[in-house]
């Protein structure tokens, strides 16, 4: 994974790209964000008063050279976002909602990229995802092709790298949704050099356990196979029939999944973030994410629990999306 980071620093310094910040006064966002401005990799954009966001930098020792500070009461431009921001939610928000809607830092920087005044935001440190993501549902939107954004978490620990999703977005995904979210992160885990092999989680494996919650997860596993047929997919597993080897040979003999697979779609949110958080806490796995797939530019979300570390490489991880 260190190397994924510094191939990302490759691919991405020199290029000229701006990433929202929204958060401009969290001390993990503004270490972050010195790192990124300092080795030149990217200019980040703070979001907020730019008295309090110096004070804050002061406090901490960061130096925020190379980064750039947007306040949305200050704003020369704001008049304009709020034409293209009533524009784009056609109908949706006046014109006076929309001047209120967007002194919040999240909306406000979601229009700094869907303007192309920047090239990608992270936000999350001090916002639930609900409050990160909505903006950029409604705004950026999905692209075309896809349905639903979903959420994945790159789960790192030494040499081994596993994607989990969704854990971030879709609270009850049917299985067209959940189909979607495995082709969607497959794709995503190549960006990762993960060669995918995809694992539709359940708690019953081939049919062991029969009940709507099971039967939704082996209906998604068709629908997958129809969307991506060249795709190496299977299930519903439990996660040992997926995971372990041995277990697959007693469980699942015939599957093309041999208890090897590395992308895991869990069938609802509730399994999909319980999980990873029970990985990244007991099991000592580094959680990249949520990483954001399907919109049309990248936006991403960190969890509150996050360093300044996770800040740092969800925003390179970011600038990485805006030159693939
Ligand atoms: C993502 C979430 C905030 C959307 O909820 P919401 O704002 O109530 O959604 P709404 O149904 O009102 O839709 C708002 C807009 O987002 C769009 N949207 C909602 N879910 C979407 C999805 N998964 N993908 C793409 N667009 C979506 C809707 O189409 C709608 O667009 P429109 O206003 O242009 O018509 C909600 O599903 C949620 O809270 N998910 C769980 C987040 C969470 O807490 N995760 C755990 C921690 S990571
Ligand atoms: C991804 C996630 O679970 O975010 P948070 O911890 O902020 O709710």
């Amino acid at each position: 994974m260190s190397d994924l980071f510094s191939v990302l620093k490759e691919k991405v310094t020199g290029k000229e790209i701006k990433i929202v910040l929204p958060e401009g006064t969290d001390e993990r966002i503004l270490e972050a964000a010195a790192r990124l401005a300092e080795e030149g990799i990217l200019t980040p954009v703070l979001i907020g008063n730019k008295q309090d966001i110096e004070k804050k930098a002061a406090e901490l020792n960061v130096k925020l050279d190379g980064a750039e500070i947007k306040d949305p009461n200050q704003f020369e431009g704001f008049e304009e976002m709020v034409q293209a921001f009533v524009e784009r939610r056609k109908g949706k928000a006046t014109e006076e909602q929309a001047r209120e809607i967007l002194k919040d830092e999240n909306y406000f920087g979601t229009m700094l990229v869907y303007s192309g005044q920047a090239h990608g935001l992270v936000s999350g440190a001090a916002h639930s995802t609900a409050d990160t993501v909505r903006p950029a549902l409604q705004i950026i939107k999905t692209k075309q092709g896809v349905k639903k954004t979903s959420g994945v978490f790159i789960m790192v620990r030494g040499d081994e790298k596993y994607v989990f999703a969704d854990c971030a977005i879709n609270i009850s995904p049917d299985a067209q949704d959940l189909a979607e979210i495995a082709v969607e992160s497959a794709n995503t885990a190549k960006m990762f050099d993960i060669d995918p092999r995809v694992a539709m989680l359940s708690f019953s494996t081939k049919g062991s356990a029969k009940s709507p919650e099971t039967e939704k997860v082996s209906e998604a596993v068709n629908v997958a196979k129809e969307l991506a047929p060249n795709l190496v997919l299977d299930g519903e597993f439990q996660f040992d029939a997926a995971f372990v080897p041995s277990v697959a040979e007693k469980k699942a003999p015939d599957s093309v999944i041999k208890g090897d697979a590395n992308v895991f779609v869990f069938p609802s949110l509730e399994a999909g973030n319980i999980g990873y958080k029970i990985a990244q806490r007991l099991g000592n796995f580094d959680a990249v994410g949520p990483i954001l797939q399907g919109l049309n530019m990248p936006v991403n979300d960190l969890s509150r629990g996050c360093s300044a570390d996770d800040v740092y490489k969800l925003a390179l991880i970011t600038a990485g999306q805006t030159v693939q």
